[in-house]
């Protein structure tokens, strides 16, 4: 996958496991989503009640192949050796997590996407091979009980301003009311989940955020 293509694939970018799901099930909130236009999609199975062991390898197989019958790009969220086992296009790792430059070496043919809070990381992030950046919180969330000081657009904007040209979304607290700023602060898109995971209508919140990122 080329820049460009990574930049689109980003535009709407869906990160999710079950506990972010209510009471719906995760494969038919993938597949609405999918209807939608989500154009990446990040297995995160993580928080209360998330799923562990062989259940949680189950249902990641299982949402890589629908991604896989979509084309759509499949992400995991911190673990190599799950990302290796579903053999995903990539994954996503935060500044706690195992150092980028070593997943970078390890996860040659992969997508790397790093977490990003400030130009400085940002910088280390592009210099340690990263794909892609996730710059959040943008806003206050209730997903990730331990995500840092909301950062908004603004840090997006600062990053850009700093010379890095690096595809990044946006991610944290954003939903149909406020996820423009972000677009227009430089990012190529957003990373979402409970404004699809838990809305009532996966597909039309998708659809709706589809339209105004591309407005
Ligand atoms: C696209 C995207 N951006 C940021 C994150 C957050 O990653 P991290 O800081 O490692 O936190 P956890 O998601 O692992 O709790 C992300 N997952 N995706
Ligand atoms: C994974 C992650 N990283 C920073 S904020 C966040 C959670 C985003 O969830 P929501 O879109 O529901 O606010
Ligand atoms: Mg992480």
């Amino acid at each position: 996958m080329n820049s460009q293509q990574l930049r689109d694939a980003l535009r709407l970018y869906l990160v999710m496991g079950s506990p972010n799901c209510g009471r719906a099930d995760p494969y038919a909130v993938l597949e609405a989503a999918i209807a939608g236009g989500i154009t990446m999609f990040q297995f995160r199975e993580k928080g209360s009640g998330a799923l562990e062991g062989p259940a949680k390898r189950e249902l990641g197989a299982r949402l890589r192949r629908l991604c896989a019958q979509h084309k759509v790009p499949f992400i995991v969220n911190d673990e190599e050796g799950l990302a290796l086992e579903l053999e995903a296009d990539g994954i996503h790792i935060g500044q706690e997590d195992a150092p980028a430059a070593a997943v970078r070496q390890r996860l040659k043919n992969m997508i790397v996407g790093v977490s990003a809070h400030d130009p400085e990381e940002a910088q280390a992030a592009l210099a340690e091979g990263a794909d892609y950046l996730g710059v959040g919180p943008q806003y206050a969330t209730r997903t990730k009980l331990d995500a840092r000081e909301v950062r908004g657009p603004a840090m997006i904007e600062r990053i850009r301003q700093g010379g890095i040209r690096l595809p990044l979304v946006g991610i944290g607290g954003i939903d149909a009311t406020n996820a423009a700023p972000v677009i227009q602060a430089g990012a190529d898109g957003i990373a979402v989940v409970s404004a699809i995971a838990a809305a009532g209508s996966p597909r039309e919140a998708a659809e709706k955020l589809w339209r105004i990122i591309n407005r």
